[in-house]
């Protein structure tokens, strides 16, 4: 094993498995150098002097959960990592703020109240209920999913009475949010989905020779993932009703760090079941010219995918329709069980004190 590293006198030696012993001499000199020079010595010198790290990237309307833990925490040292090596980072909030999910809650937020755009006041707890609700009448109720469709349509043509609406669950999104991201003290900045929808007919221009028709939707086949029956996997670029999908934004949002942002490395943390939309997103932008394949120079992107956290049951949490424990609760619990801890060990020590002053 210790042939397979880089000749370096940090490392003192080591054995299979993940036991590595720092020389205490490279440890004196370092920390030394550290005291003299200052910690900046320590950051490794990359290359490269901007970077977008898109993170944590929740959906607007719904409830943070355990899994928004790991792209909070994974994104954040990520980023500070690159700031720490003298990069500037581009901290991007990539919200879901544009999917079929607004058709759906603003179809179910006017039924129930048709001036809720102006009168309408909501905590985000009752808008993650309202979607569960709207999920639900989407899937049973084919006259409600037509509508909710055309809502989408009319939420992204610009329909004031639609914009407003979606303003305000933006804002109640975002209030909440903002106030779990800076218990965490986790930075990043907001822009989302709905962010790149002006650039995606430039886009979709600059991509035409890929775009392909696929039985009433525009796709985007790549050229590596295979699907069932051994069918090539696509993006969905325009969807039959001619709306934009998840994977439209992704290609402007690419386009747009690269080409407006000029970041030399675009970071996406999510959980690993994007794996394959990422490398599709990629795959496209190799193939258009925005990014340089293989070539190791830059640009250049990467996906980060963490492991999902799953439910008790074994199966994926879907904040849609199960009942996934919330992100605020989870933490509110680990700081009453440590604040209990302590309490408890300043409780013994007081005793143990106490004997040993009495003995
Ligand atoms: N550019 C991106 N696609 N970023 C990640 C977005 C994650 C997405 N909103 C989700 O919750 O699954």
């Amino acid at each position: 094993m210790m042939q397979n590293f880089p000749n370096s006198e940090m490392i003192e030696s080591c054995s299979v498995g993940v036991n590595v012993v720092l020389s205490d001499n490279w440890i004196a000199k370092t920390i030394k150098k550290m005291l003299v020079e200052g910690i900046e010595t320590w950051a490794p010198r990359l290359i490269i002097k901007r970077a977008v790290v898109d993170f944590p990237s929740p959906n607007i309307a719904k409830e943070l959960h355990v899994g928004h833990l790991r792209t909070c925490i994974i994104g954040d040292a990520i980023a500070r990592l690159l700031e720490f090596s003298n990069v500037e980072v581009l901290r991007r909030n990539h919200v879901g703020d544009w999917g079929t999910q607004f058709g759906m809650l603003l179809e179910l937020i006017f039924e129930e109240n048709p001036n809720w755009d102006v009168e309408g006041q909501l905590a985000l707890n009752d808008l993650a209920a309202l979607y569960k609700k709207a999920n639900a009448r989407f899937k049973e109720d084919s006259d409600f999913k037509e509508r909710a469709q055309k809502s989408v349509v009319r939420l992204q043509g610009g329909e004031v009475k639609y914009v407003k609406a979606w303003e305000k669950i933006r804002e109640i999104s975002r209030g909440a949010f903002n106030e779990l991201f800076s218990r965490l003290g986790v930075q990043s900045e907001e822009m989302g989905e709905s962010f790149y929808g002006k650039y995606i007919p430039e886009v979709l221009e600059a991509l035409s020779d890929q775009v392909k028709d696929d039985d009433g939707t525009r796709v985007i086949f790549s050229e590596h993932l295979l699907g069932k029956g051994g069918k090539p996997l696509c993006l969905i670029v325009v969807k039959s009703d001619g709306g934009y999908s998840y994977d439209t934004t992704d290609l402007a949002a690419l386009w747009y760090r690269v080409n407006q942002e000029k970041a030399d490395w675009i970071i996406y943390v999510t959980d690993v079941g994007q794996k394959g939309h990422f490398q599709m997103v990629f795959e496209a932008a190799e193939r258009a010219g925005w990014l340089p394949g293989n070539d190791p120079c830059c640009p250049k992107a990467f996906h980060v995918g963490f492991g999902l956290v799953q439910a008790e049951d074994g199966k994926r949490l879907r904040t849609r329709d199960s009942e996934v424990p919330r992100l605020v609760d989870l933490l509110d619990e680990a700081k009453n069980c440590s604040k209990g801890k302590i309490l408890e060990l300043i409780k013994e020590k007081k005793s143990s004190d106490q004997l040993s002053e009495d003995s």
